[in-house]
């Protein structure tokens, strides 16, 4: 339950150790949800009436009458957040719906309802993306309409010119030696790291061109806590009775690319036999990865003019059509759970990432969710912070875009906070976290 069931908002920073919430008004949850979370749902307002007819053409004259209905309830959703409204329980169907209404049911404050800026952030946030769904769920001609798509494959075509220096970084790597070595790894998990920087979700929807991510050495000092020599060691341990590596994803364009150069040189170099990539099974924070933004980047990689990225895009199909990479769908990764709930929300999901040797997380929303969404003290260890999310090790990348962090060295983050006091907010800073513990469930 979060503290901040009084229907006042606090001018304050979030206190230590409480949860996230657009309810203490200093906040990046504040921000968001008065100012970023109504400026998607305006930007995807335009979208839509912008390609009313494209849309028309493409599905059925049916769509132009469709697109008037989801504009609509687009715009009152939008006014709901503003006004911070009753999060409305879902009507749809779907079996996630339930889970979210028990879920809202529960949040409820002593008035007998959770608001957007006083229930705890991740709710909040995480239910717009899911009314945004629901909005499409009930369309007839549009009910499987990703209303995110087209930026998703713009963000693609900008970072083609880092997605070539990639490629060709990884071509040479993988057919250089068979032999894996630390350096290589820790490189390839670096660029991994700052791919995370691409998210369409804090740059309002906005595709930018990043130029400077591969320029990793001169990025290390953004990293604020680097375990890359842990994560090299559990993945290249001769010990582990596993060969299958996890890859919870983040976002698609730059960033899933990056995720799939590792997952590449992990089994050229025979570190895995198996990897699986788990995506999103909804649209989700803009550019959240989904299975038909992955075959939809193998399409343009297998068609691109250049060799490289053509033999990548083969290469990759290929690790589809024999099973080396299985791309895993759940629901869970959309619901407005930290993971703590995991173990009892969907225990085959844990069971099944206590299978890998390594699971790797990506990105700021996976590291909200696990670590429960609270404003821990920077110095609180990951083990701590993790509060028994331990399904198997863990690896965790993440570019910092929202005010929580723990496992930082003393005095690390007052040094930055002065350095650059919007340093949780704008994806200029990186982590590499680990943890080795394990906690299994019957
Ligand atoms: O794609 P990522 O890295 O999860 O980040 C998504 C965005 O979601 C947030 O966690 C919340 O909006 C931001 O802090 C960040 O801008
Ligand atoms: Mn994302």
């Amino acid at each position: 339950m979060c503290d901040c069931e009084s229907n006042r908002s606090m001018d304050v920073k979030t206190p230590r150790n409480v949860y996230l919430s657009g309810f203490y008004k200093r906040s990046f949850a504040f921000y968001t949800i008065k100012n970023r979370m109504p400026v998607i749902i305006t930007s995807l307002l335009d979208n839509l009436a912008r390609n009313k007819l494209k849309l028309a053409e493409k599905y059925e004259e049916e769509a132009k009458e469709e697109i008037k209905t989801v504009i609509g309830q687009l715009s009152k959703l939008k006014y709901e957040i503003q006004t911070n409204k009753p999060l409305k329980l879902l009507s749809s169907q779907a079996a996630d719906a339930k889970i979210y209404n028990e879920y809202i049911t529960r949040q409820a404050n002593e008035e007998g309802h959770a608001t957007y800026f006083h229930t705890i952030w991740l709710l909040a946030e995480c239910y717009m993306y899911r009314r945004i769904w629901q909005i499409f769920e009930t369309m007839s001609v549009l009910k499987n309409f990703d209303p995110f798509q087209d930026k998703k494959e713009e963000s693609f075509f900008t970072a083609l010119p880092l997605i070539e220096q990639m490629g060709k970084y990884l071509w040479d790597s993988i057919h250089d030696s068979t032999t894996p070595s630390e350096d290589e790894f820790v490189q390839f998990m670096k660029l991994n790291l700052w791919g995370n920087k691409c998210d369409l979700s804090l740059s309002l929807g906005k595709v930018t061109e990043e130029n400077t991510l591969f320029d990793i050495s001169s990025l290390d000092k953004q990293i604020l806590s680097d375990y890359s020599t842990d994560i090299w060691k559990a993945i290249s341990a001769c010990d582990s009775s596993s060969d299958i590596v996890d890859i919870v994803f983040d976002n698609a364009g730059y960033e899933v690319f990056t995720d799939l150069c590792l997952a590449d040189y992990m089994i050229a170099k025979q570190l895995a036999k198996t990897i699986r990539l788990y995506v999103k099974t909804i649209p989700w924070f803009i550019s959240d990865v989904m299975t038909h933004d992955f075959h939809w980047m193998l399409q343009q990689l297998k068609s691109h003019e250049n060799h490289v990225l053509q033999n990548l895009g083969e290469r990759w199909q290929s690790y589809i059509d024999n099973g080396t990479w299985l791309i895993v769908e759940s629901d869970f990764w959309t619901l407005p759970f930290d993971y703590t709930y995991m173990a009892r929300v969907d225990q085959n999901l844990y069971k099944q990432l206590a299978e890998a040797k390594l699971a790797i997380f990506k990105g700021d929303l996976n590291y909200r969710k696990l670590f429960g969404e609270k404003n821990w003290d920077p110095t609180t260890s990951v083990d701590q912070a993790l509060q028994n999310f331990n399904p198997t090790k863990l690896a965790i990348l993440r570019t910092i875009k929202a005010d929580i962090v723990c496992g930082l060295e003393e005095g690390i983050a007052e040094k930055i906070e002065a350095e650059d006091p919007k340093w949780m907010e704008t994806g200029n800073w990186g982590l590499i976290q680990y943890s080795n513990k394990i906690v299994e469930i019957k």
